[in-house]
């Protein structure tokens, strides 16, 4: 079983990402990433707090925006204002919204060039055709793993459990802009068990602790887990039991240090791309 060692896959985009931040200085452009802050969800603060980190040391400006229990028109002028102002290159609103205002309502309002989280209706109906586009930065993260791991996705049996509009949903187009051949799993699904066991790449996000064990991972499989639970004592867990994808398949993303630090290391590439124009 190999761990597949998602701090070394980020620390080599950012270091990429470093010198096009650079570059881009150096020609009078200073890469702008505005993170809007619509909850006080400590999963969330500690992506965002990341996320800032992670752009000091790559020379990318970040920009936070709380809202404190926001509307809908409060969310979606920010988005506007952010949309309209030159200064910014890259928008992301964090989920969760408050109740009753949603991601893919809200996120119509971010300019499509500057969704680097590709979370518009513009972004996923251009990734759905196919078209180039900013794909939600936690389902590239995933493709960009099975990229570096070389795993043959033309033809390969992929199965994502999980259909949120930013990871399984995306992922499995992604996947399938690949040729896999892609079954999407959910909360409705009968045999999960058993469609999962038919996976050679099986990418879990569905936000439970240990919802994937032993029993739905065929032999040899590569695990992909996008989970992050919040653990009481402050840690992180994964969707996959751990023991489970150790004993079974051939190659596991860890919580944490898997999807996780690739997602923000593409969330800071994809805004360098939008700031290049
Ligand atoms: N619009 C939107 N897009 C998101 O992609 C999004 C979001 N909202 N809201 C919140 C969640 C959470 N999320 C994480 C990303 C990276 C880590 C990450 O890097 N985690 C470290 C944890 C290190 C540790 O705590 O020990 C790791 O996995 O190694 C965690 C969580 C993205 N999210």
């Amino acid at each position: 079983m190999k761990l597949i060692d998602g701090r070394a896959a980020a620390a080599d985009i950012m270091s990429e990402v470093s010198a096009a931040a650079a570059e881009l200085r150096a020609a009078g452009t200073d890469p702008t990433l505005a993170i809007v802050v619509p909850t006080r969800d400590e999963a969330t603060a500690w992506y965002v707090r990341s996320i800032e980190r992670a752009a000091a040391k790559a020379g990318v400006t970040s920009r936070v925006e709380h809202l404190a229990d926001p509307g809908a028109e409060d969310v979606t002028g920010l988005l506007r204002k952010l949309s309209a102002d030159p200064s910014v290159h890259g928008i992301i609103c964090q989920t969760p919204l408050p109740d009753g205002v949603s991601l893919e309502e809200v996120a119509a309002h971010i300019d499509t060039r500057k969704d680097v989280d590709g979370a518009g209706p513009t972004s996923l109906g251009r990734l759905a055709a196919g078209l180039p586009t900013f794909a939600p930065a936690t389902a590239a993260a995933v493709l960009e793993l099975l990229h570096r791991e070389q795993v043959e996705l033309a033809g390969a049996r992929a199965v994502v459990v999980g259909r949120s509009t930013v990871v399984g949903k995306p992922a499995a187009l992604l996947l399938l802009n690949e040729h896999a051949t892609v079954t999407v799993c959910h909360s409705r699904t009968s045999e999960l068990a058993e469609e999962c066991a038919e996976a050679d790449i099986l990418v879990v996000a569905v936000g439970r602790p240990g919802f994937i064990g032993a029993e739905h991972i065929k032999p040899g499989a590569i695990v992909i887990d996008v989970g992050t639970n919040p653990t009481d004592d402050g840690g992180l867990v994964g969707d996959v039991d751990p023991a489970g994808a150790r004993s079974r398949a051939g190659a596991y993303t860890p919580v944490p240090g898997g999807v996780g630090p690739v997602t923000t290391a593409l969330l800071l590439r994809h805004t360098v791309t939008a700031a290049r124009g």
